[in-house]
């Protein structure tokens, strides 16, 4: 008699930075039965591969302070935490998996009820305000980067990195780069995270002529929420909303201007791409800055704060980077050196470990 797939279930929601490290982790478990677990209207519905039976819940996060809002949001947690249970239970679930976010919490809690491990993945620096509370709930909280032990002195921690979609670590497997940049040209990459970066948008395209000048190309990825996205046209310069093979571009890339979300940060270490970073202003607990201070510490990258950034200086200071090829290598050597390429494969060995074989 052949024995059943263990049944999985990835609570992973939200953005690019939540889903593709759960992607790349799930593709390591072919021999698992996986279902999602997300949100009405977010990536998931778009990024999550139809291979695996996508179930949709609604979560919020708590406002500042404490309110009838606060209240309300009270109670949907509870109803969430129930519709989770339901779910583990109806499906006879052996464990779950979650990268953090608003879905962690009733996910934890449902799967803590009825006994199953729970594995948690953390993939930022500082870790956000629900792996803080819930990590010491979970069977196991595998970090991205090991600075975020330190904020989860409860938690039982391990540090295996981010998991990155497979074509990361072997370029062999991916697609080439299909974009008509000639080989040897420098080639700048832009892109701020899975829904683009308006303001840094504006800042390169300003910046963008004397990098022409200089040589150089520009693929920039505007994410789709940029009325000008179109507004610069040049034989040197290619933008699209969104491309998806980002594995391809980053190995090609002699650098890249981006946010410091930790699955950007993360892929350009894997393919020591060397960067300027300027971390999202608004982003919860400024936590975008302790994940590039990841990459500055090691020299693998420059960090500049959003508001400390005119057109003229991020030009100069890509300019200076485009004249010292040197500079760039020994920066995309130091930015390998912190890369844990491997880590879908650790973290599906930590699964295994826990929920079964
Ligand atoms: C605004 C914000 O709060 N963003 C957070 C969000 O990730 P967010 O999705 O914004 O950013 P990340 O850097 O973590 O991930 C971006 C992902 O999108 C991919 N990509 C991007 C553009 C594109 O055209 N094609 C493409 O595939 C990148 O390759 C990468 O895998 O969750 C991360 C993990 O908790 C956090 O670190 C980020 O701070």
């Amino acid at each position: 008699m052949t024995k059943a797939p263990i049944k999985l279930l990835m609570a992973a929601s939200g953005t690019g930075g939540h889903l593709f490290p759960a992607i790349a982790l799930a593709q390591q478990l072919p021999d698992y039965q996986i279902e999602w677990l997300g949100v009405p209207n977010r990536l998931e519905t778009r990024l999550v591969p139809k291979e695996y039976k996508l179930h949709t819940i609604s979560v919020e996060g708590f406002q500042k302070g404490f309110g009838f809002s606060s209240l309300f949001t009270l109670g949907k947690l509870a109803g969430s935490v129930l519709d989770v249970r339901k779910l583990l239970k109806a499906g006879n679930f052996q464990g779950v998996i979650t990268t953090g976010g608003y879905i962690a919490g009733p996910s934890t809690i449902a799967a803590r009820s009825l006994g199953l491990p729970v594995i948690l993945h953390e993939s930022n620096a500082f870790p956000g305000k629900v792996t803080r509370v819930f990590a010491p709930w979970c069977t196991s909280v595998a970090l991205g980067f090991n600075v975020a032990a330190q904020y989860l002195p409860k938690a039982k921690t391990v540090y295996l990195g981010t998991p990155v979609r497979p074509e990361f670590r072997q370029p062999e497997i991916g697609a080439s780069l299909d974009l008509p940049v000639p080989e040897g040209a420098p080639l700048i990459v832009v892109f701020g995270g899975s829904q683009g970066a308006v303001a840094i948008n504006k800042l390169v395209r300003q910046s963008a002529p004397a990098w022409f000048d200089a040589g150089a190309y520009i693929v920039h990825l505007t994410g789709d929420n940029d009325p000008e996205a179109e507004s610069l046209q040049h034989e040197k310069y290619i933008s699209l909303p969104f491309y998806d093979n980002m594995a391809a571009l980053l190995q090609r890339a002699n650098l890249a201007i981006s946010r410091s979300g930790a699955g950007s940060l993360t892929e350009l270490a894997v393919c020591g791409t060397p960067a300027i970073l300027i971390p999202y202003p608004y982003a919860a607990e400024d936590h975008q800055t302790y994940n590039a201070q990841v990459f500055t510490s090691v020299d693998a990258g420059l960090m500049f704060k959003q508001s400390d950034l005119t057109a003229e200086s991020l030009q100069n200071e890509v300019l200076k980077l485009l004249c010292s090829p040197l500079e760039l290598k020994t920066m995309g050597e130091k930015a390998s050196s912190i890369a844990i390429p491997d880590s879908a494969e650790k973290m599906a060995k930590l699964v295994r470990s826990l929920v079964g074989k």
